[in-house]
């Protein structure tokens, strides 16, 4: 049986994503990923088509790749042309990569509108580029652009472009959804049909525009395409291309295809968001296998199966594909999910009903307030142990703490003054701290007060600050909350507050961001 080649395209198709910019190094980088993953061929770019391409094939060079083959992608010559003196196909060959790829078309309306040629010159542009770049010892695949509206259109015009291409060497010929409207019934067909009537290796580059993109992809790997384009995250131009990770783990872990070496797919988890700090981009939660939701589990039901068996509510294995198994507290959680979240944190609750009940009741009582704990573990890690141990953990005993805000003039900012008065290693202390605001007044006041007992908490950084006005009805009146995130440069956690005023709220998210993060670092009460 042929193996499938997993071809990637997020250095280029990816990177016409709106808003998507990546410099040489983060191409660079980005390729090294994609070899740890293990696909087959990488696509750079388009070399001459911008200096950042060229550069990156350049500097290609120096890439230990492992596993990958760098393709270098452009277009056929210039109609009317030769090959061998065009600047365009020159630039490929000096890219000096061992894969070309080409795209071309294969739609009659886009030979005739778009290149503004006959349906003859465009045959002979295909040929004469393939040729030149098989002689030049290439290895040619041919993207057939808009290929399957072309076929609606002109199945036998379509069909002689992918012969043209095959008999002049390209070794694969890639059909192309480039407008992505297809569905996967049509994609079935369509690929059947050119194989029987062309016999020429074929590949399947789909985009997402119906939202079929993976589907469309794992159809025409069924019905006998054995080369499969894709992006990282399914980056890409509009709604994006097919998102490669979810369509390999289908086609391997679903249908038996022997695309990556499993530990390689194991790590397609961390890869996603390894590239997507490059990109810049938020990882999407709910992305298929690699998301941080993928296999998150919230309903109580869900959670009480799950302890008997993680089969009983999950697809696959997560850990096959890099993530894992989380559960999630919030209102519509049962004693099941608080004894999984218990276990996730290193706490056995098994046999304790009714420290489970006390802790669902709190829970559902406190989301009746507004706490949401599925956005803010380290708050429900810390009000788990209250209930565990039966003891508030305190590292410092708070007096009191106001806050004043001078009115801003034109000609000065408005100016925070928050005093924060509290015990801490059998200390008063007594600390103002100035901010731009009275959030951050807050936070200088407080770390100010606590400085000489708890250095650690210097490195304490707040990354994320979210606010939600729960009951909008009221207006100002309304109850907010406050959710945020902090950092210690090594890891991260969540904690939340919520109350009338919008700086309580912060206050008690602070407070209980630095007693968590004080106990993660396995710091005693001074
Ligand atoms: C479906 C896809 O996504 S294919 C990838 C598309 N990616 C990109 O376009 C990104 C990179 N592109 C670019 O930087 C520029 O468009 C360039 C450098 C390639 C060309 O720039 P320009 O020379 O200024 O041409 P312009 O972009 O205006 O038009 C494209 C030209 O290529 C021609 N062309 C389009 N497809 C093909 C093809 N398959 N084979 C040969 N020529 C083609 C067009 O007819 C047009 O020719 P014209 O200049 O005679 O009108
Ligand atoms: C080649 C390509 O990117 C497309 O047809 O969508």
């Amino acid at each position: 049986m042929t193996t499938v080649h997993v071809y990637d395209t997020t250095l280029r198709d990816g990177a016409q994503q709106e808003g998507l910019n990546l410099s040489v190094t983060d191409k660079l980088a980005i390729a090294a990923h994609l070899d740890e993953l293990g696909v087959g061929y990488i696509e750079g770019g388009w070399p001459g088509a911008n200096p950042k391409d060229t550069e990156f094939f350049r500097r290609a060079r120096e890439l230990d790749l492992q596993h990958a083959r760098l393709a270098a992608f452009g277009a056929t010559r210039r109609a009317g042309g030769v090959a061998a003196d065009d600047p365009q196909v020159q630039a490929l060959l000096d890219a000096r990569t061992p894969v070309v790829t080409l795209v071309a078309k294969s739609h009659v309306r886009h030979v005739e509108l778009a290149l503004r040629t006959t349906l003859e010159e465009n045959l002979a542009m295909v040929r004469d580029t393939v040729q030149h770049l098989v002689g030049e010892g290439r290895t040619v695949f041919l993207d057939a652009e808009h290929f399957f509206d072309g076929y609606v259109l002109d199945p036998a015009y379509a069909l002689e472009v992918v012969r043209t291409a095959a008999e002049a060497g390209a070794e694969v010929v890639a059909l192309c959804d480039t407008n992505g409207g297809m569905l996967p019934p049509q994609v079935t067909d369509v690929v059947g049909a050119v194989l029987d009537a062309s016999g020429a290796r074929l590949g399947i580059h789909c985009h997402n525009d119906t939202g079929c993109a993976v589907a469309n992809s794992v159809a025409a790997i069924e019905a006998g395409a054995t080369h499969v384009q894709g992006t990282i995250n399914g980056y890409g131009e509009r709604t994006g291309n097919a998102d490669l990770v979810t369509v390999v783990s289908n086609l391997q872990l679903k249908l038996g295809y022997d695309l990556l070496p499993p530990e390689r797919l194991a790590h397609a988890m961390h890869l996603s968001h390894a590239i997507s700090e490059i990109t810049n981009i938020v990882p999407y939660g709910r992305q298929p296998y690699v998301g941080a939701s993928a296999f998150a589990h919230k309903a109580g039901l869900h959670a009480s199966a799950l302890k008997v068996d993680p089969d009983l509510y999950q697809h696959t294995d997560p850990a096959l594909v890099g993530n894992s198994m989380r559960t999630l507290v919030s209102d519509m959680a049962g004693r099941a999910s608080i004894e999984l979240k218990g276990r996730e944190l290193g706490y056995d609750l098994a046999g304790q009903p009714e420290l489970l009940a006390r802790v669902v009741k709190t829970v559902k009582d406190l989301e009746l307030q507004g706490w949401t704990f599925d956005a803010a573990d380290a708050s429900f890690e810390l009000l788990l142990r209250r209930e565990v141990t039966g003891e508030e953990l305190s590292y410092f005993d708070i007096e009191s703490w106001r806050v004043l805000t001078d009115s801003a003039l034109e000609s000065s900012p408005a100016l925070s003054e928050a005093t924060v008065k509290l015990t801490a290693a059998g200390e008063r202390h007594v600390a103002v701290g100035e901010g731009n605001g009275p959030v951050n007044a807050v936070d200088h006041a407080l770390r100010r007060a606590l400085a000489g007992a708890y250095p650690e908490l210097d490195k304490f950084e707040l990354i994320d600050f979210r606010v939600r006005i729960l009951d909008s009805a009221y207006g100002t009146d309304a109850t907010t909350r406050v959710l945020i995130e902090t950092s210690n440069g090594q890891s991260s956690w969540e904690t939340m507050g919520v109350a009338a005023n919008i700086v309580h709220a912060y206050w008690i998210a602070l407070v209980d961001s630095f007693t968590f993060g004080l106990l993660k670092q396995g710091i005693e009460p001074r």
